[in-house]
């Protein structure tokens, strides 16, 4: 139950469906119980009595209900459902909110095939119990409570044979409960698995394919898709046990009452049409108690669902904007790191270790270093993507945490390796940080950018629809995109992570041009690992492991003769090779 107390804050808004819902299915529930009534009115005053005029009247008065009770079905339904839907509908809401403004962290370790079946499959668990499971507890509560109430008006014994008899159903209904509900934790567990299995897939399919895995994709599914199945069938074996024994329970009671009931009518102590209502009132309570466990499995169900649900609404967003945020519209871009290391969640080493620097307003600061340096870290504790695990980080003086999460980072423009790029207009893809911009701005952005040219040649211009992660577009136009898109976003601080090692050495000088504009009056961070890339900035760092080897101007750290020095001797070597070889094809041309 906690669960659901846990949950209420989705339905609760919407309870006057559920009362509406219920009060006619407690009319509906009662006029049920009439029928045996009109049976044994029949039999005993019209049949047996021989008062057949009471036929017409008994059968007008049956018609009238029923249609009442048709009515009361039907509100009973609807209204049910409408709880069901709008509660389901305020969750996805807050699911998917609460997704929006998960810390990156969680993104690290969660997959999405698993989130995607909370969102849908789980979801729709609830809201089935929501909709109907709980209505149909009620119904049983109902329904039983009618039935025994009349059954006690027949015949007490009778009743308390029937009596007798349920702690066995009962006892068999709660032992399958305790079976069913791990049982379908499981199904959804591995369901939640099979969907990521196949979103991988499905979004490495190229990969796959080039290395020519595609029956290894298919040997780990069909795992997937055999515990599944194993799982399913655990879950049947237990319905199958569990039924036959709970029906035997109730033609057991049938049978006993059959005796005792024909013995009562042959002396005379019960009237024949009391005990045929009676037989009518006996199902009206086995029926519900056998679909007891139906209705508990709906309701393990929707509970291991609401648990998973709960994982998520749950998870803690430590990285959020403080209760008194600074707002600054525009930031100026000054960038301090002071004595800040960082050890990512669930990690026990460093991947960042004592670093200091400063950036002031519009400096270029170039990280170079290995791979797995720490280049990238440092770009992401600007952003607050991540928190430093100690000391502070600074921009225009002021700690990282104490701005609006929104403010800062609207502040901060991300050009990476590779760009997320949706499946809408490449015009919506460049006005994705800035949705008001004009077209004239797009464009202008674009061309900034160099991606004017290629995208007025395609057919639909800006308002081409690009496919899944931008398909159907090259890596150097996906990435001039990029750029574009945070050209219009007019940050003040800049981060281009190996922006530019997609795209051909014609592009890159290109771009590198439009960088050139665009780095004025902005700080930017250049994580590159060509020095052609690097050599014009203000100030080099050079990581390693996690620390700040050397730093300087491009000729200084030549001068110093470090790790920055062997870089440049090899990249440069290479390049004045190639340099001899044109020159020596030309003059033997
Ligand atoms: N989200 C994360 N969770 C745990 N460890 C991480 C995470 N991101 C990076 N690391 C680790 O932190 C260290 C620094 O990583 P970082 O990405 O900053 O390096 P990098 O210099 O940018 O590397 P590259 O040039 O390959 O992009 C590495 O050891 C990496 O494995």
């Amino acid at each position: 139950m906690e669960i659901f107390k846990r949950l209420q804050q989705f339905y609760w808004p919407d309870r006057h469906y559920l009362f509406g819902s219920l009060l006619f299915l407690v009319l509906s529930s009662a006029i049920t119980v009439v029928y045996p009534i009109v049976l044994q009115l029949t039999i005993d005053q019209a049949v047996i009595r021989q008062n057949f005029s009471l036929v017409p009247i008994l059968s007008l008065g049956f018609v009238l209900i029923m249609a009442v009770k048709g009515l009361s079905s039907y509100f009973s339904q609807y209204w049910g459902d409408m709880f069901g839907v709008s509660s389901v509908f305020r969750l996805r809401e807050a699911l998917y909110k609460k997704l929006q403004y998960l810390p990156y962290h969680y993104y690290d370790n969660a997959k999405t095939g698993d989130l995607m079946s909370r969102l849908t499959a789980d979801v729709e668990g609830f809201r089935f119990f929501l909709s109907a499971g709980f209505t149909q507890l009620v119904n049983f509560v109902v329904l039983v409570g009618f039935s025994i109430v009349l059954m006690f008006y027949y015949s007490w014994e009778l009743a308390l044979v029937t009596l007798a008899m349920t702690p066995f159903l009962c006892v068999s209904v709660f032992r399958f409960d305790k079976r069913v509900h791990p049982a379908f934790r499981k199904i959804r567990l591995s369901l939640a698995s099979m969907n990521t299995r196949v979103q991988e897939n499905i979004s490495g399919m190229s990969t796959i394919k080039s290395l020519g895995r595609e029956n290894y994709e298919i040997g780990r599914f069909a795992k997937n898709n055999k515990t599944y199945r194993t799982r399913n069938l655990v879950t049947a074996d237990i319905w199958a046990k569990y039924f036959p024994l709970m029906e035997l329970i109730g033609d057991i009671s049938v049978v006993l009452l059959l005796a005792l009931g024909g013995y009562f009518v042959m002396s005379g102590r019960l009237d024949p049409g009391a005990l045929v209502a009676f037989f009518s009132l006996v199902w009206y309570i086995m029926d519900p108690l056998m679909n007891l466990g139906f209705m508990i499995n709906t309701f393990s169900q929707s509970k291991a669902s609401g648990e998973r649900l709960l994982q998520i609404l749950d998870e803690q967003s430590d990285i959020t904007s403080p209760d008194h945020p600074v707002q600054k519209e525009c930031l100026s871009g000054n960038v301090a790191f002071r004595d800040v290391s960082l050890i990512y969640p669930n990690e026990k080493t460093a991947a960042l270790s004592h670093v200091c620097f400063e950036a002031k307003s519009g400096n270029v600061i170039g990280l170079m270093g290995a791979t797995g340096s720490g280049k990238t870290s440092i770009t992401q504790l600007i952003g607050r993507f991540y928190d430093a695990s100690c000391g502070e980080v600074l921009v225009d003086e002021c700690p990282v945490k104490l701005y609006d999460l929104n403010c800062l980072r609207s502040n901060i423009g991300y050009v990476l390796q590779e760009n997320f790029l949706f499946s809408s207009t490449i015009r919506d893809n460049i006005a994705y940080g800035k949705p008001e911009a004009a077209l004239d701005e797009v464009i202008k952005a674009a061309k900034r950018a160099e991606a004017d040219e290629f995208i007025q040649s395609l057919p639909n211009g800006y308002d081409t629809v690009l496919g899944e992660r931008g398909m159907g577009l090259s890596g150097g136009q996906k990435q001039r995109i990029s750029i574009a898109r945070a050209l219009l976003v007019n940050p003040s601080i800049l981060i281009l992570d190996d922006a530019t090692s997609a795209v051909d050495m014609r592009t890159e000088g290109l771009i590198q041009k439009a960088f050139k504009e665009l780095m004025k009056g902005r700080t930017t961070f250049i994580i590159a690992h060509r020095i052609s890339s690097l050599q014009m900035a203000d100030q080099i760092l050079v990581l390693d492991h996690g620390r700040i080897k050397e730093r300087g101007t491009h000729n200084e750290l030549v001068r110093q003769g470090g790790i920055y020095r062997r870089i440049y001797d090899i990249q440069y070597k290479d390049r004045d090779l190639v340099k001899q070889q044109i020159v020596h094809e030309g003059r033997s041309r």
